[in-house]
């Protein structure tokens, strides 16, 4: 294969990956149904899905960690858990498990010697997630974002191509979390690229390029952040309004108008925004607002699953 072919070459090809786990007594239970995904290299690949909804278990087949019932997944060309893939993928995954006692330094040169990596990776590792400094410090003392960037300089110690992190801001607080976000696209652009798994939609907005939402199993939507957000629409405020939208609605360019409570929601080139406003205006229409505003992802989640995002009323989504 040439250079260019390999550079290519995705780093995570998962085709029809199926787990289902048996009960005594009942059905399987089909954590996992027939997933496709695609991770190419050096973009962060978000896996999005309420609490249950199979993102751990992918990810443990990734890893290796947990036996498809059904499909096929590979890591660059290799077997997830064989040899070459292993050596090619870092993972946090359930939260580290570290020793209270030791430093975060000791406890990596713990986790160094186990993986068979030299020691002085150990230094770099600390650097790139910003721990430099408290190395020597018990890792007991540790805050919670600390403990959890820990855990992603171990998934460093090999220099891997793919990082694998699941749910890597849950339970931190707004620093801990913008902490972890900066420290996530920071890898991408060292050239590392990154699977990760969340519940929490604004976060997968701000810090992944591609994104798979999986419900009870299934992919139901594999696309960029930008595409799935399906660009900007405006906002206007204007009486009366049935006017406003018969307007607006007249204009060219002008690709759909939604009157939803009052307000107007139109999807127009933002370079014909003026045009709207003056149109309105000419019409005799009096314009109270007018604003770009961005879809979120949260109601394309809704749209696709007919359900909120977070399943067992989680905190925040
Ligand atoms: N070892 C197992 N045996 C039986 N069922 C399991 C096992 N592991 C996971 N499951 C079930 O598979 C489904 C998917 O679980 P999974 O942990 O992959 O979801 P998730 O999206 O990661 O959610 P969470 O964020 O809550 O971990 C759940 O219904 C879970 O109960």
């Amino acid at each position: 294969m040439t250079s260019a072919a390999v550079a290519d070459r995705a780093v995570v090809e998962v085709r029809g990956l199926t787990k289902a786990y048996r009960r005594r007594g009942s059905p399987p239970l089909v954590a996992v149904d027939r997933v496709d995904l695609t991770v190419r290299r050096g973009e962060v690949y978000g896996f999005l899905g309420p609490n249950g909804a199979g993102k751990t278990t992918t990810l443990r087949m990734l890893l290796g960690l947990v036996r498809p019932t059904g499909g096929t997944a590979s890591v660059l060309g290799n077997a997830p858990g064989s040899r070459a893939a292993l050596e090619a993928t870092g993972a946090m995954i359930e939260g580290p498990a570290f020793l209270p006692y030791l430093s975060g330094t000791a406890n990596l040169r713990v986790v160094a010697r186990y993986a068979g990596v030299d020691a002085s990776r150990v230094a770099p590792a600390l650097e790139s997630v910003g721990l430099a400094e408290r190395g020597d410090d018990r890792y007991a003392s540790y805050s919670l974002g600390m403990k959890q960037r820990l855990g992603v300089a171990a998934a460093l110690l090999k220099d891997p191509v793919l990082v694998v992190l699941d749910e890597p801001t849950n339970g931190l607080d707004p620093a801990g979390m913008r902490e972890m976000r900066t420290l996530v696209r920071g890898l991408a652009g060292r050239g590392h690229t990154v699977v990760l798994s969340s519940h929490l939609l604004g976060e997968v907005q701000e810090i992944c390029d591609r994104v798979a939402v999986i419900d009870h199993g299934r992919v139901v939507l594999e696309s960029s952040v930008e595409e799935m957000r399906g660009g900007s629409e405006l906002v206007v405020r204007a009486t009366p309004s049935d006017v406003a939208r018969d307007t607006v609605a007249a204009l060219r360019g002008v690709e759909d108008v939604r009157l939803r409570d009052g307000v107007l929601a139109v999807r127009v080139p933002e370079a014909q925004t003026a045009d709207v406003t003056s149109a309105l205006v000419g019409a005799g229409v009096a314009v109270t607002e007018v604003r770009r505003s961005e879809r979120q992802l949260e109601d394309v989640f809704l749209e696709l699953t007919g359900g909120p995002a977070t399943g067992g009323g989680d905190r925040d989504a």
